[in-house]
């Protein structure tokens, strides 16, 4: 049935319609449909006519279309609905219907609102992902009319500040939730964007109503109408409590690493040639290197021509593996100078486990590998001089002593003291002491080839390792050139000094089983060398050890004579050649040995005072001698004086003269009794303390006799100063003085010049009669020797004295 009106015009509506125009019963069955209805669904009309509405629509929306249906039955009104409708080709379209009940049909009009209903469904969807996207990223929208002056905060924010959804604050509300510390802040950023339309973008510190502190970003702008004004406030508040958290970790971390006193690299492990990604300030200070130039770059520039190649492959295999690598390493700073580099590598892995950088921690520990090495040079060095110590000498001997056995060569050991090197010490200080010896050490090693050793033995004792001599006598040239380097004069403070040496020489082809005996067989050779005049060398023999060895038997036994009184006092008479009278006795002293026998004085005497035994050796002797002497006396109806062998040790010992006088004292021996023999050599040194002890001495009464007169090389110019009683000539002179002229003219000239300083004489070692004739007939002089008597003990001499007066006694020598 034609949607017909009475005069047409409806009609036309009806067809031209851009909206559906649908006529139904209250059955819902379709009586009319126009054009559109036929363009919009792809349905004829007759198609239609007669069917059920309800077909027309999304069985979704069927119970819409019914309800209206019941409605507009019951003549009751329906409001606009939406449904689907499904178009001839199956697809669907969304229609805004409107219904009205007419007398007898429906009248329905739908609008097509695909595209409205598209709109709308993106919206939503828009409005769903934004909502994902605050709640996900932790971001809230706000705003602010500026008609209104209030905030409107969308769910996430209510969240954010712990306020349920909905919340509405005030401004002033709003900016309470601020931390005290941030309030300020926003205030200022918010009232500048709502005054001159400045946008801030913040990050600051809320409080929640939980009291909950919360890093929060927030940012905002001003929103303006077309005339410029500003009429909204508008923005984002994003919690970033945890990146800020992340973030104060990383500055730490990086504040750490960048104040480290360890240079800190990383590399990328990604990149071709794993380049310096990051290094820290303590890299530019050990390195010398800015970040500038290094970053970018291959740790290997770094390396010089003194890297250990085997601990560059160590490291290049740690990082080929990816795992930890430690390694001491020699790099160069930019200035080429090189450094120990402690470094450990380790790979970063990322989330995945890959392998996405090294980091390196370096530490400098060059200065430490210095101080250690130091400490390994002067385990071995001697501070002063700087040569080899005795334990690096040891060393070297031993590697001498193997390669001259090897190579079939020969080592010899230098044994160098220098001569008289303790008075310069003593007097003219210990820094020209250093320096003389600083000087031989440079001049020996001078004088030495590269693979030669000059070590310091001592004080002033030094060893000379020569190992590598085709011939034992090549050891000759390099003795006596070093002897001429070292005679040659030093200076300290332009002051020459002069300081000879004396050496010995031990020399093996390296098959000795102790390498050390060389340096004490060197050393034996250098004491002879001293005692041969020093400035010289002396070569180590067989016949030096066996001395030295019975020297050294010699001396222990001597120990226990001390320990064990094994000491005898013997007494050699002198005669008064005028009268024949017994007028004094020479104290000897005589060690019996209970296995030996009688060791003469000759054979221990210079030990004992080497080894500083004579001290109570003498002690002992003047003691004896001096008892013995107020028995004598007491026995003799003349005075008998007693002569006392004084050593030089004991004469300038301090305190001797008190010792002296102490024994006087201790023993009531008159003074004028007691004549002390000193040999020239006690008095040539230190003369002017020689000359005081002297004269105290003859303050004292006590006699003085210069024993062995002419075996010393001593100056008569300084026999007028001596104050001394008496001359000893040496009975060297007097053994040959009957046939000898030449002994004759000496032994005269002695007498004669003795006379004339008012001395007395005594000539020793007469062992003839025709000595005596001789010597007696010319010269006003005391004797003493074998011809006369042997020296004999206390018992013997006593009865000696008790005899009458002998020009000579028969009796049988006595065993000494
Ligand atoms: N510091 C001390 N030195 C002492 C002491 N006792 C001895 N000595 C010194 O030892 C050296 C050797 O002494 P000795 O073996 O006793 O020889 C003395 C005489 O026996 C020896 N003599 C005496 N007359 C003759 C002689 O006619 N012919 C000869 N071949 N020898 C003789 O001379 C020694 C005494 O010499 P001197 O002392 O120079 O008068 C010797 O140097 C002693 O000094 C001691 O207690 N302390």
């Amino acid at each position: 049935m034609p949607f017909v009106n009475p005069q047409g015009k409806l009609d036309q509506f009806f067809l031209l319609s851009q909206d559906l125009f649908i006529c139904i019963d209250f059955a819902g069955i379709l009586l009319n449909i126009n054009p559109m209805f036929e363009n919009l669904l792809g349905y004829s009309t007759s198609e239609w006519v007669g069917k059920p509405c309800g077909k027309l629509v999304d069985h979704r929306d069927i119970p819409v279309i019914e309800e209206a249906l019941s409605r507009l039955q019951s003549h009751k009104k329906v409001a606009p609905f939406d449904v689907r409708a499904l178009t001839a080709e199956g697809k669907v379209v969304w229609l805004e219907v409107t219904a009205a009940a007419g007398d007898r049909v429906i009248y329905v009009i739908a609008r097509d609102i695909s595209r409205r209903k598209a709109v709308e469904k993106q919206l939503i969807r828009n409005q769903r992902l934004f909502q994902i996207a605050g709640e996900t990223a932790l971001i809230g929208g706000w705003y602010v009319d500026m008609a209104e002056g209030l905030p409107i905060w969308s769910n996430e924010v209510c969240r954010l500040h712990g306020v349920p959804d909905g919340f509405k604050p005030t401004i002033e509300e709003a900016m309470t939730f601020y931390a005290p510390s941030s309030r300020p802040r926003i205030r200022e950023v918010f009232s500048a964007c709502c005054e001159s339309g400045t946008s801030f973008d913040e990050e600051l510190e809320i409080v929640t109503r939980q009291a909950v502190r919360l890093w929060v970003r927030v940012i905002g702008k001003a929103v303006r109408d077309e005339l410029g004004q500003i009429i909204q406030v508008q923005g984002s508040t994003q919690n970033i409590t945890e990146r800020k958290a992340t973030e104060r970790q990383l500055t730490l971390l990086e504040r750490s690493v960048e104040a480290s006193t360890n240079g800190v690299i990383i590399v990328d492990a990604q990149r071709q040639d794993l380049p310096m990604v990051y290094v820290n300030a303590a890299f530019e200070r050990i390195t010398g290197y800015s970040r500038t130039k290094a970053l970018g770059q291959n740790c290997r520039f770094l390396q010089g021509e003194e890297t250990d190649p085997a601990t560059l492959a160590k490291l290049r295999k740690g990082i080929y593996a990816q795992q930890d690598v430690h390694v001491v390493i020699r790099n160069y700073r930019c200035n080429g100078v090189p450094f120990w580099n402690d470094l450990y590598v380790s790979p970063v892995r990322d989330a995945a486990g890959l392998v996405t950088h090294f980091v390196g921690v370096q530490n400098d520990i060059t200065a430490q590998r210095e101080y250690q090495a130091q400490l390994r040079h002067n385990a071995n060095h001697d501070a002063l001089t700087g040569l080899p110590n005795r334990l690096m000498l040891d060393q070297r001997l031993s590697q001498g002593c193997l390669l001259a056995k090897r190579y079939r060569r020969y080592i010899a050991v230098l044994f160098v003291d220098l001569d008289d090197f303790k008075p310069i010490n003593d007097t003219l200080g210990h820094d020209v002491g250093d320096h003389i010896l600083i000087e031989v050490a440079k001049r020996l090693e001078e004088e030495l080839r590269p693979w030669d050793t000059v070590a310091r033995f001592g004080g002033d004792e030094f060893i000379v390792l020569l190992p590598d001599l085709a011939h034992e006598q090549d050891v000759l040239q390099v003795v006596e050139r070093l002897l001429a380097r070292l005679s040659a004069p030093y200076w300290y403070r332009d002051s020459e000094l002069r300081i000879t040496a004396s050496m010995g020489i031990a020399t093996d082809d390296g098959t000795i089983s102790e390498p050390r005996q060389l340096i004490q067989q060197a050393d034996l050779a250098m004491y002879k060398a001293k005692r041969q005049g020093r400035n010289t060398y002396q070569w180590y023999t067989d016949e030096l050890n066996r001395k030295v060895t019975n020297r050294v038997n010699l001396r222990h036994a001597l120990q226990q004579a001390i320990e064990q009184s094994q000491f005898e006092l013997h007494y050699q008479p002198q005669i008064q050649g005028a009268t024949g009278r017994v007028t004094g006795v020479e104290a000897l002293i005589r060690w019996y040995h209970p296995e030996r026998g009688y060791i003469s004085p000759a054979q221990f005497i210079s030990l004992a005072e080497d080894t500083g035994q004579i001290m109570p050796i003498s002690e002992w002797v003047l003691e004896r001698a001096c008892r013995d002497a107020v028995e004598l006396n007491a026995r003799t109806t003349m005075p008998v004086t007693m002569a006392v062998n004084i050593s030089p040790m004991q004469f300038q010992r301090a305190g001797f003269l008190l010792s002296i006088q102490r024994v006087l004292e201790q023993t009531g021996l008159a003074p004028d009794l007691l004549e002390l023999e000193l040999t020239e050599g006690v008095l040539m040194d230190s003369t002017e303390h020689a000359i005081q002890t002297l004269q105290d001495l003859r303050a004292l009464g006590v006699h003085i006799a210069l024993d062995d007169f002419g075996t010393g090389f001593s100056s008569l110019s300084y026999l007028k100063r001596l104050p001394i009683n008496k001359l000893k000539i040496d009975r060297s002179f007097i053994r040959d003085v009957v046939n000898d002229t030449r002994d004759a003219a000496i032994v005269d000239g002695v007498v004669t010049m003795a006379v004339k300083l008012g001395l007395e004489v005594l000539i020793e070692g007469v062992e003839t009669a025709a000595q005596y004739a001789y010597l007696n007939a010319r010269y006003c002089a005391h004797f003493q020797g074998f011809y006369f008597a042997r020296p004999m003990p206390m018992l013997a001499i006593s009865s000696y004295l008790n005899e009458s007066h002998h020009p000579r006694n028969d009796a049988e020598p006595h065993p000494m």
